[in-house]
């Protein structure tokens, strides 16, 4: 059952929400909902967290705790060793380390029926979660058990990387055990301690805001959402309004991977003519970043006639900072009707004023901060030699920007530095060895791209979108995989055969989805990639799980219209899915 969560707008979890999607009790019996956010929040996650409680529900709470939040812990868990990891399958435990047939038994194996995880009876008792101590400090390593009403700040040293610690291992528990591997959930449960699969809760609600803790915790949701099956699943939200209902039933991984899309956001400070504009047209060529200048926008508002133009004109001829709304109202919107996730923001923030503006606005915080450090004489002829007829390049005006930059801008790059985020580039080089030292900075982004490619695709595969398929697959594609037997297969129709298979069995009993587990990225230079995975197939039919190790090697080409795309060249599969034995 998909339930609708059309109410769910901007700050989500307003009251007229609560009444209209909650009070009918229509989350009672142990409903699932995973709630993400980015942004903190308070009050009305409060709130919803007890209602949803009232009604029967349970939530699972990922993230620190906020500040201005009463958290009430309303999660459940339990601690899963051996025994009850048996019990929590149907019939076949996914592994069994004294059990010489522990091979074929990882490799296939029930999907848990949710009432042996989730048995009403449960929910009372287990409203409560445990925690390896060890994940939030001071804790003498004892496991702790929270209680409904405990406010999780009063047990948990408020460390988003520590709690976030609980998030990663549970999120590599949770691969581990669908894989059936046995080291890797020792390792990540801390011996053998604990396994996040036995968390039979029915909300989970992330509050991690940025970065690595979201993807985590992003991945973690994806996790529990390919563990419980989809009736058990139905909303998922988050709570800026961008992604507003997302429903959840088979894609509900995607739709989970579709909320960790968030923008990333660089900034590019240094002084007046450092060259920032310079080397973000090569970024932007590179990494596929949208450049957005700050003054350039601003330019542009001036020249479209608005009504702050007179003023805006007035402030720049001066080389002084124009007031912060102005300026975060105009990238804001540059960045939505850009429709694209990955920003170079230039010559922003440009003073405290910019920075908390933009924080406050839009809740995000940058990834990193490329600084270029320049001398002022050798930005001064640059700019002088700029020739673009701005207004503020002459003499008078560039000496006004110096002061500004080195009164109001380099404390903006100072406090950054103290969060480490820094990434200083000396740019009185050549433009292109400037670039090269910039690059290093870049390397994860075309991790992330790659990997990308490879879920796109894999979903493709999965929906037997062939149209998907061929956008990311040379024609001359080679592969190994099992069905052909040991032989090199090249080109593509071996392929589309099995995607047009797919596509023609849309019943409800053959849908499959896969999920990328445990990935890992090793670039060959700038232009190849190699990814390796477990991919973990979930059939509804069955319902049944199997995984593979797949190896993609991936080429990285200027497309016709010149942005550079990732293209499969090879593929290496050990086993095929086994849903049909
Ligand atoms: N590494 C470099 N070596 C020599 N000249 C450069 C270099 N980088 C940029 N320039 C030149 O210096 C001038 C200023 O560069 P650019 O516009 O990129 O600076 P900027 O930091 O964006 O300036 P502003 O803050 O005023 O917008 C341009 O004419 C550009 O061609
Ligand atoms: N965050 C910003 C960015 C720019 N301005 C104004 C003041 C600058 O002197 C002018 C030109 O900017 P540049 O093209 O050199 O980055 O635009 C601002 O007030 N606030």
């Amino acid at each position: 059952m998909i339930t609708r969560a059309s109410s769910i707008q901007k700050n989500v979890v307003d009251e007229k929400f609560l009444q209209m999607e909650f009070a009918d009790g229509d989350l009672a019996g142990g409903k699932n909902l995973v709630y993400e956010s980015r942004e903190r929040f308070g009050e009305n996650v409060r709130k919803f967290c007890e209602h949803f409680v009232q009604v029967g529900g349970t939530v699972l709470m990922l993230g620190r705790p906020q500040a201005g939040a009463v958290w009430e812990v309303v999660s459940s868990g339990r601690r899963a060793n051996d025994e009850n990891l048996h019990s929590t399958f149907d019939d076949a435990a996914p592994f069994n380390d004294g059990d010489s047939d522990k091979q074929s038994q990882s490799k296939r194996f029930h999907i848990p029926q949710p009432r042996s995880l989730l048995a009403p009876e449960d929910m009372a008792s287990h409203r409560t979660i445990n925690v390896e101590a060890d994940n939030f400090s001071g804790n003498g390593g004892k496991v702790m058990q929270l209680a409904p009403g405990d406010p999780l700040s009063a047990h948990a040293s408020p460390s988003t990387t520590k709690s976030i610690g609980f998030i990663w291992r549970s999120l590599a528990s949770v691969e581990a055990v669908l894989a059936g591997d046995v080291d890797t959930c020792r390792d990540e449960g801390g011996g053998d301690t604990w396994t996040v699969h036995a968390i039979p809760c029915s909300c989970v609600i992330d509050t991690s805001s940025r970065g690595a803790s979201r993807s985590a915790a992003a991945d973690f949701c994806c996790s529990l959402l390919q563990v419980y099956p989809s009736s058990e699943v139905d909303i998922t939200m988050e709570s800026e309004g961008q992604v507003n209902g997302t429903f959840v039933y088979e894609g509900a991984s995607a739709a989970a991977y579709e909320m960790r899309e968030k923008p990333t956001v660089i900034f590019v400070l240094g002084g007046p003519g450092s060259g920032k504009g310079t080397q973000c047209a090569r970024i932007v060529e590179n990494y596929g970043f949208v450049h957005l200048s700050a003054g350039d926008l601003l330019r542009a508002e001036v020249a479209s006639g608005s009504e702050h133009g007179v003023m805006l004109q007035n402030m720049m001829k001066e080389g002084k900072i124009v007031p912060a709304e102005v300026t975060v109202g105009l990238l804001q919107a540059a960045m939505a009707k850009s429709g694209k996730n990955k920003f170079l923001i230039d010559g922003f923030p440009r003073d405290e004023d910019n920075r908390l503006t933009f924080e406050r606005v839009t809740g995000i915080i940058p990834e990193f901060v490329l600084f270029f450090d320049c001398p002022e004489d050798v930005m001064e002829k640059r700019l002088l030699n700029r020739g673009e007829g701005r207004v503020d390049d002459n003499v008078e005006t560039i000496r006004k920007r110096f002061k500004v930059f080195s009164c109001q801008s380099v404390p903006v790059v100072d406090y950054y530095e103290r969060l480490a985020k820094v990434r200083k580039v000396k740019s009185t080089y050549p433009p292109d060895m400037v670039f090269t030292n910039i690059k290093p900075y870049f390397t994860k982004f075309l991790e992330a791209d790659v990997l990308d490619a490879t879920r796109k695709l894999v979903k493709a595969i999965d929906n037997g979108d062939s149209l998907t398929y061929r956008k990311f697959v040379d024609e001359k594609l080679t592969a190994y995989e099992p069905e052909a037997q040991g032989h090199l297969v090249e080109g593509l129709p071996f392929h589309l055969l099995w995607l047009d298979t797919v596509d023609q069995n849309t019943q409800e009993d053959k849908r499959v989805i896969s999920r990328i587990c445990s990935p890992w990225v090793r670039l060959l230079g700038e232009n190849a990639a190699i990814v390796g995975y477990a991919r973990l197939f979930q059939a509804a039919k069955g319902p049944v799980v199997s995984t593979s190790n797949e190896t993609r090697v991936w080429e990285r080409r200027k497309s016709e219209d010149g942005a550079f795309e990732w293209k499969l060249v090879h593929l290496h599969r050990t086993t095929a899915p086994m849903w049909d034995t």
